[in-house]
């Protein structure tokens, strides 16, 4: 990819242009920590002209066919595909996942926008029963209004995408804000989205100050719908400011999943599992897996494989062939040293990795798994979001679902047993959003992506993900007969 500096502005009203009073931000490579680019940072007075051309815009949007704005979705898939390279490089230059992995990633949000192509022309309403012959009850199911999205760094592209597909199909407008560590892949995004013909203010491009940007999106009541991913911390402040305007609220927040491994397992599978599941963006996935469970009984031999595989990890530049890339930043790498300091002061054994790495100038870590660890380490409790995994032990089946259990997220769990009985008692008895069995990857454009508990609430994906943009109206006729 070039080395030239990158320059992203704002998409406001079907224009790219720079903040209204010049202000930019810088934009790092986390693999080298050099500067690659400057975003545009949002003023106040871009900020409100974004909000006001997405109320304007709303009007006649939400009065387009559904067939027509699959067309415009169709157009913008077509775009993707044919472009997934390039966004695929410039994700890898600002976010430091592997180009492979970015590539599977335009590849992913591509897929929720063929898939909201289709069903937003499912969109159906009832005619109910009327209590006297001369009336109508009908139901319609309308778009919720101008949609602001926020989400964060670790999936640059396909968080946003995910929100956008089902809004616009639903007939809302939308304003994105992107993490501030990931801009560019949004403004790439973007020159799709004009490409594309949205016509103007339907899709909105703000950049910059988050907490400017999240309290004027907050106070204005034109605003109807926040749709939020990324920590419980901001999601909970996000589900006040809200409460003010009552909007319509989707929070996709942080996870804790657990991966249990019975007696019954197919060992090789487990192993692949976890190891997809940790290791994948180095770790920094709401749904990794932050704690696998074994059963005492294949302790040893799972523990075997697991190694096997994971000291194969290769980690460095994302523009080279290497598994993973680097740490986002130097706050996401203080979080892993210290949840890995404090497990092995407690007592944990560090069985491979445990350690930041040299290469590049950034923040790598090296593919880590601990053993002994206990519910007393802050790994047990608190999300990593890093490349380590701690595996601990339990006896029982009802051991294992109690400790699976024992957080206050519910994002998402996987389990692993060849026993068809046991599968449907624990897959049922684990109190979260998602659950995979055998497998490490649960992600699909055609399935419910979604929390419970601290993880937040609200679906992404198939036909539950455009449910959050539309709201329904109920209208009773009475008519004269003649
Ligand atoms: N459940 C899911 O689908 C899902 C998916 C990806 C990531 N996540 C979670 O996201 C977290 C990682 O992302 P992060 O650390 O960047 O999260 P974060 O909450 O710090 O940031 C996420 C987004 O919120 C914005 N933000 C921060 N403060 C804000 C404010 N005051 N007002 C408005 N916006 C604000 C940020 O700029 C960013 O765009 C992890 O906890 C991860 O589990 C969840
Ligand atoms: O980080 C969370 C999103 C991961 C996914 O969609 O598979």
């Amino acid at each position: 990819m070039s080395e030239a500096k990158q320059v992203g502005q704002l998409y406001i009203n079907g224009t790219f242009k720079p903040a209204e009073d010049g202000q930019t931000f810088e934009v790092l490579n986390p693999y080298t920590l050099a500067i690659i680019g400057e975003q545009a940072e949002a003023s106040e007075k871009d900020i409100q002209a974004a909000i006001d051309g997405a109320v304007q815009a709303f009007r006649t949007w939400k009065q387009t066919t559904a067939y027509e704005r699959a067309g415009y979705l169709r157009k913008l898939l077509h775009l993707m595909q044919t472009r997934e390279r390039e966004i695929a490089e410039v994700m890898t230059l600002e976010q430091g996942k592997p180009v492979a992995e970015a590539v599977g990633e335009v590849r992913y949000a591509a897929s929720y926008v063929a898939w909201y192509a289709e069903e937003g022309i499912r969109v159906t309403g009832d005619l109910l029963a009327p209590s006297q012959t001369d009336s109508r009850l009908s139901v319609r199911k309308i778009p919720v209004g101008p949609v602001g999205i926020i989400t964060p760094w670790n999936f640059p592209l396909a968080m946003f995408v995910r929100k956008i597909a089902p809004a616009l199909a639903a007939g809302c407008t939308v304003i994105v804000k992107p993490a501030e560590q990931t801009p560019l892949t949004a403004v790439k995004f973007f020159e799709l989205i004009h490409e594309a013909g949205f016509p103007a203010g339907v899709c909105q491009l703000l950049t910059g100050e988050a907490s400017k940007i999240g309290s004027a999106w907050m106070a204005s009541s034109a605003i109807r719908k926040i749709s939020f991913t990324g920590s419980t911390a901001v999601g909970k402040m996000l589900m006040r400011q809200a409460s003010e305007t009552l909007k319509k609220v989707s929070l996709e927040l942080g996870g804790h999943a657990p991966l249990i491994v019975f007696d019954d397992a197919d060992l090789d599978m487990a192993a692949a599992g976890a190891v997809e599941s940790k290791f994948r963006n180095c770790g920094q996935v709401c749904v990794a897996t932050n704690r696998v469970l074994v059963q005492r009984s294949v302790y040893d031999a799972f523990i075997e494989k697991l190694m096997k595989r994971t000291s194969a990890l290769t980690f460095g530049d994302g523009f080279t062939n290497v598994d993973m890339g680097p740490i986002i930043d130097k706050q996401g790498f203080d979080k892993i040293v210290a949840h890995v300091d404090d497990a092995l002061a407690k007592g944990a054994k560090c069985l491979l990795g445990g350690k930041p790495a040299k290469g590049g100038g950034g923040y790598l870590f090296e593919p880590t798994v601990l053993t002994d660890v206990t519910s007393a380490m802050r790994i047990a409790k608190e999300e990593t979001f890093g490349p380590v995994l701690p595996v601990f032990v339990f006896d029982t089946e009802a051991e294992a679902i109690q400790m699976a259990n024992d957080t206050p997220f519910g994002l998402a769990a996987y389990c692993f047993t060849e026993n068809l009985s046991r599968s449907i008692r624990v897959t049922e008895a684990l109190e979260y959003g998602m659950v995979g069995l055998n497998t490490g990857r649960i992600s699909a454009a055609q399935a419910p992506f979604g929390g419970v508990k601290m993880s937040g609430f609200g679906r992404e994906g198939g036909r539950y993900g455009i449910e959050e943009y539309l709201v329904t109206q109920y209208i009773a006729t009475v008519y004269k007969e003649s």
